[in-house]
């Protein structure tokens, strides 16, 4: 299903989904970005052939708009596009924290919105993104809008009232991953090994144990007690683990991030 979408703001997030769209087929005459920088924007250009024009340009050309700027500079944005809009745009934020409601009292009555909570992921087209409607998104709306987050990976419906502990886990997900492949070379190195060894190691336990997560279908506490030997190493790094805390942490910290994600509606 493609359509015209205009991506506004190319950071980190809306380049990754730009390069995606294009990597999975979609036409770069179908494609439009902005950008607020004039070396950021040629440079865009320059890496992937899509037209870089501004906000109000996109907005008025764009069956979809894809609105990838901080939570912070979402209120300046809105205030730019929303006399260029036509009743038919849709737009989709990917904005963590900002609910549907946010949008809709900042843009013309019966605009259709969609929540979008990707994650970085969508670099290697293993994205998983979480898709809540607003009151004027129907399913039609909600699913042209994952039509684009499928280019790059997996979608998931959901509630809007699970968007916050979602962008929690899977939004900010893939970081718990990298403090642990940090966390875990430098135990490595502190028994003794080669950094750049330990990395391949712990990159390549990381690797092989979400394979087998992915493709076994068997539960995490199954996979685990399989490595974990009758008086073996395993079950003594598992004691450790338990004795700090490890995942209570885990849960403190994740329902932190959903914490931070409410609060950042009410302070944008
Ligand atoms: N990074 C991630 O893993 C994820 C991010 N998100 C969401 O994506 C959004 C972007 O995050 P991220 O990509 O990390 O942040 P970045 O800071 O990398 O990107 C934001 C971009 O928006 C640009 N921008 C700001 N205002 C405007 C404007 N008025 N017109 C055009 N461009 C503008 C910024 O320009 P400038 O460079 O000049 O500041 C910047 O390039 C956030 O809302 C975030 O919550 C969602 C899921 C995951
Ligand atoms: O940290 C953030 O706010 C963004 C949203 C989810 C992942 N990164």
């Amino acid at each position: 299903m493609t359509c015209d979408v205009a991506v506004l703001g190319t950071g980190k997030m809306g380049e990754a989904l730009l390069g995606g769209l294009l990597r999975s087929g979609w036409p770069a005459s179908g494609l439009r970005a902005t950008s607020r920088r004039k070396e950021h924007a040629a440079a865009l250009e320059a890496r992937h052939g899509v037209p870089v024009v501004d906000n109000q340009e996109a907005a008025s050309w764009a069956d979809v708009l894809v609105l990838a700027v901080k939570p912070q500079d979402m209120g300046a944005l809105l205030a730019e596009i929303a006399p260029a809009l036509t009743p038919a745009t849709l737009l989709v934020s990917v904005a963590a924290g900002l609910t549907t409601g946010f949008f809709e009292e900042r843009l013309p009555a019966g605009t259709p919105v969609v929540r979008a909570m990707p994650n970085t992921a969508v670099l290697v087209d293993e994205g998983m993104t979480v898709l809540s409607g607003g009151a004027h998104a129907s399913p039609y709306h909600v699913d042209r809008a994952g039509a684009i987050f499928r280019s790059v990976g997996h979608t998931l419906v959901v509630p809007e009232s699970q968007q916050d502990a979602a962008t929690a886990l899977s939004g900010s997900g893939p970081a718990y991953f990298y403090f642990l492949v940090e966390a875990m070379t430098d135990a490595g190195v502190l028994l003794g090994l080669p950094r750049d060894k330990a990395h391949e190691l712990v990159v390549r336990s990381a690797v092989g144990g979400a394979v087998m997560l992915r493709d076994t279908a068997e539960h995490p506490v199954r996979l685990r007690e399989a490595v974990t030997s009758p008086a073996g190493t395993t079950v003594s790094a598992m004691r450790e683990l338990e004795r700090h805390g490890v995942r209570a942490a885990l849960m403190a910290a994740i329902e932190a991030a959903r914490d931070r994600s409410r609060e950042l509606s009410a302070s944008s």
